[in-house]
This record gives structure tokens, sequence and C-alpha cells, in this order.
């Protein structure tokens, strides 16, 4: 598909007139360039300058997106069409954080006041969460709320708890519940009281092994703490689709919040997968990460493409996976708040578009999604940056920056960090030259020869890619608009290479298999009938466990 867009051969021989000029270059050429490439919307700006684009390929790549039709699949998307073909199901989670009124039909049944009620149920549980009605076995009020769920029912509630950690409510504290390693369940345990803890159970299927499996521990440790069968509603909330089964687990139905097929699991924050966010910063901050959210969903729909934020990004990612042979992308977060946004925009990206087959069931023949990685800024600096500045990768990098700090008394301090964020983006660009390095050795009195000899291990090449993204302060709004916008990117690039983002059949291979493979370690006499690697590790776990 891609390779047949009239703009592809213009965007390759782009590449090849740009491969010939070094950012540098282009900054000198062009001294307005944060003038020209820079973009304003929902309180993020995108400097997109330090990338290796002038006017002529960035209206090519455009191009290239008005001829996939980009315009036509977003408004398909918003409407509620079946854009994830393969499961025959729209995508709606736009729908969510929507103020819009007019009927949206899902199999034929208006989906607004689904939402609306089940905002209701979240605004109540927040009432009388946070108003002490609630109360737990012993009839002491709820302190601590426990996430037991994984993947989207886990990932994207923890990026916003801890970056709005300055909003928490002061009675409640909320923990994350993940892996089957016993060790997550038990160290959270550990510091929480039975008598002042609610778990809300999330899953969307609710048949995730992980989930469901701790959900049963937890349950046993209230039983274990004293608590009566006829009690445990009082300290077990579920969100779920499948509403029958939470119930057949023990859940108070009036206790289940639901969610939709509609509603991919990595994109189900908005829903009553945002519960705990709603109870750890308040049902009023809960809104307005919504509302940030729906602010860059209408700039999504009605910007023009090339002020379009989620287009330009999405578009840049092309450039460099496509035509530059990029294989990962880095997400530089400069704000301890955002220490975990990587881990919810790797599954959000690499689990839409990590796939090989286009929607007509073709293999591709070009690069898809890449791999994302990244993290906190200044510690990024002081262990992978190495890779970025002097590696032989081409690793185009966001950097995300709040401007300003939540603790004014320490303003200097951060400071100090948006000096290393905007000083790494231009380290990254400008790199440094031999001329330079010779004469800070010369003046150091080193001689010709020791400097000959240093000089290639301390050459920086520079010419090296990065977007700054940068809002004023971390909000609830800011933050809903920095989600949504990943969303979106994410949503263009599949669309321009041609693939569904919505389904994730490649996940379920690992849990048809680990079944079999859960009865070869439970049974010491199993037979050897797996592959010779596998057989090799079953034996070592079996032999552990004798030991
Ligand atoms: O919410 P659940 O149904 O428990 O699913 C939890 C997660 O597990 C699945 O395997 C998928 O990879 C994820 O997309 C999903 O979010």
């Amino acid at each position: 598909m891609l390779k047949q867009y009239a703009a592809y051969p213009l965007l390759a021989q782009h590449k090849q007139r740009l491969t010939e000029q070094t950012l540098c270059d282009l900054f000198a050429q062009q001294p307005d360039r944060f003038q020209r490439y820079h973009r304003v919307a929902a309180d993020w700006t995108l400097d997109f300058s330090k990338n290796r684009i002038d006017d002529s390929a960035l209206a090519e790549l455009l191009r290239l997106a008005e001829q996939t039709g980009i315009a036509d699949k977003r408004d398909a998307l918003f409407a509620g069409e079946p854009v994830n073909h393969t499961e025959q199901r729209p995508a709606l989670h736009t729908a969510l954080r929507s103020q819009d009124t007019q009927p949206l039909i899902v199999d034929g049944e208006d989906i607004r006041p689904l939402i609306h009620s089940t905002r209701q149920q979240i605004q109540r549980l927040c009432e009388q969460i946070h108003g002490g009605q609630w109360r737990g076995f012993s009839g002491q009020p709820i302190r601590d709320v426990v996430n037991i769920g994984i993947g989207g029912s886990f990932l994207g509630p923890k990026v916003v708890i801890e970056g709005l950690q300055p909003y928490r409510h002061p009675g409640i504290k909320v923990h994350f519940i993940a892996n089957i390693d016993p060790a997550d369940m038990q160290e959270t345990l550990n510091r929480i009281d039975p008598a002042t803890t609610l778990f809300i159970v999330a899953s969307k299927s609710f048949g995730t092994q992980e989930t469901i499996c701790n959900a049963r521990a937890c349950r046993a440790w209230l039983q274990a703490a004293g608590v009566a069968e006829a009690d445990l509603a009082k300290h077990f909330v579920a969100v779920t689709a499948n509403v029958a089964k939470a119930v057949a687990f023990g859940i108070d139905a009036r206790n289940v919040l639901p969610m939709w097929d509609w509603v991919g699991g990595r994109y189900s924050l908005w829903s009553a997968i945002g519960l705990p966010i709603a109870l750890g910063v308040g049902y009023q901050h809960f809104c307005q990460l919504l509302d940030g959210a729906r602010a860059m969903d209408e700039h999504f729909c009605e910007a023009p493409l090339t002020d379009n934020l989620p287009v330009l990004l999405g578009m840049l990612g092309i450039w460099y996976q496509n035509f530059w042979h990029a294989r990962s992308h880095g997400l530089l977060c400069y704000s301890y708040y955002l220490r975990s946004l990587v881990d919810h925009i790797q599954q959000l990206d690499m689990e839409s578009n990590g796939k090989s087959i286009n929607r007509l069931g073709t293999v591709i023949n070009y690069r898809s999604g890449a791999i994302i990685w990244g993290g906190e800024g200044c510690n990024g600096q002081h262990a992978y940056h190495q890779l970025l500045h002097q590696g032989n990768q081409f690793t185009p990098v966001d950097f995300i920056l709040p401007l300003l700090s939540h603790h004014p008394e320490h303003q200097a301090q951060h400071r100090i960090l948006v000096a290393n964020a905007l000083s790494q983006s231009q380290a990254l660009m400008q790199g440094k030259s031999s001329g330079q390095i010779s004469d800070e050795l010369r003046a150091q009195g080193l001689d010709a020869a020791a400097i000959e000899a240093l000089l290639p291990h301390k050459m920086v090449p520079g010419n090296r890619p990065s977007n700054t993204l940068v809002t004023d302060r971390l909000t609830p709004h800011s933050l809903g608009a920095l989600l949504a916008l990943y969303e979106h990117k994410v949503f263009v690039q599949a669309m321009v290479w041609g693939i569904n983002p919505f389904d994730q059949w490649g996940v379920e291979l690992g849990k048809q298999l680990s079944d079999t493979l859960l009865e070869r370690l439970q049974d010491p006499g199993a037979p050897a009938d797996q592959d010779s690697s596998s057989n090799g590790l079953i034996r070592l776990y079996h032999r552990a466990l004798d030991v």
C-alpha cells in the first residue's frame, strides 16, 4: 500500500537530497526554523524544527497523509464505523471524552447514555469513598485502593496516577498489582490494611490469567484476615465487559462498572478503567483529564494537516521509519511525574502498530511500528544517551517537558532540568566537531600525538533529529491532551501503513502455550514432549524445587 502512493517516490528523492544536508546546515539556511516548524494545540507546543526536513519535504509528507485518505479515516473512527475490521468493532475511545449529545449508535444502541451513566457511577463511588460512607468489614473508611489489572487495565491508570501526584486525594492511596509474580502482590499487601482496602478487579474480559489469579489471592488474603463471606462485597468492585464472570467471581452486581467491546484495552483509561484515577486524584480531576483529551480530539478533527499535531508527529515517524530506516523511537520525559509514560505509550504504540499484515491480509513490504523505548530525563543522560550521541543507530526521539515545576520553591532546581532537556536536543543536533575538540585538548596541554589518538573517541557526529513537546505545567488537562496526542499519532501511522491498530492477535499464542507448559511444570513426572530447550528448562525447574 504505502509504496503505491504518488508521494512515496518523491519522498525517497527528498530523503536523498536531505542526506546531503546536516541539521546545522538547515538551521543556517533557515534562521527562522523554530518559527516555521512549531505548532500549538491543547496546552502543548510541538517544536519539530530539529528534524531533517524542509518545506518541500514536509509538504510531500503531508501529501502522503492526504493520499492515504487520513481525514476520511479519522472521521470514520470518530463516527463509530467498524474500523477494527478483524473483530468487526468500532474503536470509540474518543466517545468516552466527547460532550456531543447526538446519538452514537453501536449495534443498534445509543452509547451516549451508557457513557453518561457510567460516569455517574464513578462519581458516586468517589463521593462514597472520599466522603467516608463506604466502609470496610470493620466499619472503617477506605484508605487504600488496589487496582488488580494488567496491560491496558493497568498502564494507563498507572501513568495518570503517577503523573497527577500533585493532585492526589489526601485520604486515598492507590496501588497496582499487575504481575502474576506473587512478589508484586505480596509487596503490595504488606503495605496495606485489609480493614481499609478496596480492590478494583479491572479486566475487560475478566478472563486474564494474571488478573484473576491475583484477585483470587487477594480475596483469600481478606478471608484470612477474618473478613466474612458476606462482607467481601465491601472490599471489591470490578470493571469489566463481562459482568457475568465478575458476578460469578463473587462481586456484587451493583459494584460492577461496565466496559464495552468498542473500547480497546490500551485506549481504556478514559472509561471506568479510569476508576482508580478518579479515586486517587478526585472525580473533578478525572473530568479535566477527559477534557484535555477532548481538546486534542477536536484539534485532530479540525486543524488542517499542516497544523495538526498528531498528523505531524505521525508523519515524522513515518519519515524516519520508512525513508531513513530508523528502527526505534525514544521518548525522553523530562518530568519525574512522567517516569512511566514510556510504558503506557509502548503498549499503545507497539500493540497497535506491531503488525506486518495490512487490512487486506497481505504481508507488507515496508517497516511498520517502531520499537518504543525511553525513560525519565535527566536519568537517561547518565545511561543510554551515550548511544544516542555516538552510537550507530539512527534513533529519532521526542523530548517531553513541562516548563514549570509543581514545586515553585524549587524552581531554580527545576530550571536545571529544563536546561538539560534543551541541551540534549541541541547536542543531538549540533554534535561536536574535530576542530572544537582539538582546540579544547590543546588548551588542556595535550600534544599533537595525544590529540590525534583521542580525537575519534571524543567526536560527536550530531545531525540527529528530535521533537520537543512542551507544556507550561503537567495538569490533568495537559496530561489528557498528551495521551490523546499519542493515541492519534499511532492511528495516523496505522492508516498510512494500511494496518488495523485495534486488534492484538499476536499476544494470544503465548497465552495458549503457557497452559501446556504449566501442566508440565506442575507434574515432576511429566513427559519430556516439548522442544529440547523447553524440556531442559522444565527439568531445571523441577531440580530447583527439589533442592
Ligand atoms: O483487560 P483484560 O481483558 O484483562 O486484558 C488485559 C490486557 O491483556 C491482553 O492480553 C492484551 O494484550 C491487552 O491489550 C489487554 O489490555
